[in-house]
């Protein structure tokens, strides 16, 4: 399918910038199974909300699971083997890994699943993932629960952006050219899916980390 191409065809990537959109990749049931996986993260590695190094809270509550998660505080953004709290960080879920699998017919896995939570008035500024070793290796997003304005830039600082919804079940892959793209959550559109008992969004992301 040529760039730029909006069509909505479940499996079918349409492509901004460089970035892969596969709308509608799982289905409510796969929906639904991987809620109940994240939400036994959640049980074992509690939600919580990172603070950047200017001592400024992020809008977003974040958890991980993987051999590695990312944390931010007073000592700058990065990648620990565990939890604030000092617990390990739980395994990533089957449900999880198996999209990974599909969308990028790697052999390598991802060791570090990323798992954001917006609530109310929660957003992401525009920002590039770039903590991880190897940048050859692609950055895997998947949307749960209501709708978000996702941004996309380009690879240096500024210049124009284009957006475009994500919705529940959409599978996003930063990868190749498109590693390095700045992007952020603009808003996210409350009530606008009824997956997540509690309303908002989750959004997974797989990353391969060392
Ligand atoms: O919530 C999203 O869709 C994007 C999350 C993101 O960019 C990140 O966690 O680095
Ligand atoms: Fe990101």
């Amino acid at each position: 399918m040529s760039e730029g191409d909006g069509a909505k065809r479940p499996g079918h990537a349409m492509v901004v910038r460089g970035v892969e959109v596969f709308p509608g990749w799982l289905d409510p049931e796969g929906q639904r199974a991987m809620v109940d996986e994240v939400r036994a993260v959640v049980a074992a590695a509690p939600l919580f909300q990172p603070e950047t190094r200017r001592g400024r809270k992020m809008s977003v509550r974040m958890t991980s699971a993987g051999r590695f998660g990312w944390v931010s505080d007073r000592r700058g953004y990065r990648y620990e083997p565990r939890h604030p709290s000092g617990v390990g960080w739980p395994p990533i879920p089957a449900s999880a890994l198996a999209v990974w699998d599909a969308v990028t017919g790697l052999d390598r896995r991802p060791d570090c699943c990323l798992v954001n939570y917006y609530g109310e008035g929660a957003k992401m500024g525009m920002h590039q993932d770039r903590d991880e070793a190897d940048f050859r290796w692609p950055v895997v997003s998947i949307s749960l629960g209501d709708a978000a304005r996702f941004r996309i830039g380009r690879v240096e600082r500024g210049g124009p952006t284009e957006s475009l919804w994500l919705n529940s079940g959409d599978v996003l892959v930063m990868g190749g050219a498109a590693r390095l793209v700045h992007h952020g959550i603009d808003r996210v559109r409350a009530g606008s899916s009824s997956l997540l008992a509690g309303g908002g969004r989750i959004n997974l992301t797989l990353r391969v980390v060392d």
